[in-house]
């Protein structure tokens, strides 16, 4: 492993016209960390993670990836070298879930064991038959995430990937990934508006407001109040629910 931290943001800027949606931040993440970064809607989260592998470039600062600045890199490399899920992943309708699965290294000549990767994010091996259509919202993400790690990649990013999922398949889902993250010993930074998801999966939770990271801490610093203002009122949320439930249940 690597002594240089797999992903790190030095001063980096992103300008969206009038808009500093990355305003100056510095942050570095080892490898095998799973971070989270949580913050609340335009605080400038997807903006960050879309420059760790060039989908766009920082008007400021420096992204490099262990060690090396992205912008000397080959974004093509770049790409395939990096799991990149999102809410609705979009996996190509008139293509099979093998087909899905395999797309971008067979782009390159390479092939890829299906059943083991559907085997990884929990799936039947006879599924790789099927189209995407012939599949529930939650079976897709889990085909998204197969096609995201077919590459090889050992860095994993995910943009509210379980976002349009009902609250038991999210948990499901959330574990798979956990599991995923230890088993391939991948360096993970989830974006997630929950943060009871982000306490419960992450080791590590970054918050950002206004472009900045203002929060920089464990989930148990999270919940002991020591990670500044921002945190405290997010984390004040599921404290409060959970504590109303267990109210409820006298
Ligand atoms: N392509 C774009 N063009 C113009 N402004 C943009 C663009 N992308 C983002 N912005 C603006 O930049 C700021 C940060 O947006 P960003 O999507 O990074 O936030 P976010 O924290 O990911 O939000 P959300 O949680 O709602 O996804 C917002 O003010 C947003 O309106």
């Amino acid at each position: 492993m690597s002594a240089e931290p797999a992903l790190a943001f030095e001063a980096v800027v992103r300008r969206h016209g009038t808009v500093t949606a990355v305003d100056g931040v510095s942050v570095a993440i080892a490898a095998g960390r799973f971070v989270a970064l949580v913050g609340t809607s335009g605080s400038g989260k997807s903006s960050l993670l879309r420059m760790a592998n060039r989908l766009d470039a920082p008007d400021d600062g420096r992204v490099l990836r262990d060690g090396r600045d992205v912008a000397g890199l080959d974004p093509i490399k770049l790409r395939r070298e990096t799991g990149y899920v999102f809410q609705n992943i979009g996996l190509f309708p008139h293509m099979s879930v093998a087909e899905n699965i395999a797309i971008g290294p067979r782009l390159c000549g390479e092939s890829v064991d299906v059943a083991a990767r559907l085997r990884q994010v929990g799936l039947p091996e006879d599924h790789a038959r099927r189209m995407p259509a012939e599949l529930s919202g939650g079976q897709q993400q889990r085909v998204g995430i197969a096609r995201a790690l077919a590459g090889g990649g050992k860095l994993l990013l995910m943009d509210e990937p379980f976002g349009a999922l009902d609250p038991v398949t999210r948990d499901q889902l959330g574990r798979t990934v956990r599991a995923l993250h230890a088993s391939e010993g991948l360096t993970t930074i989830l974006v997630t508006h929950d943060m009871a998801e982000a306490l419960l999966l992450a080791d590590r939770v970054l918050v950002m407001a206004k472009g900045r990271i203002v929060g920089d801490a464990t989930p148990a610093e999270m919940l002991a109040g020591k990670a500044g203002a921002e945190a405290a009122a997010l984390v004040a949320v599921p404290r409060d629910q959970a504590e109303r439930l267990k109210a409820l249940g006298g």
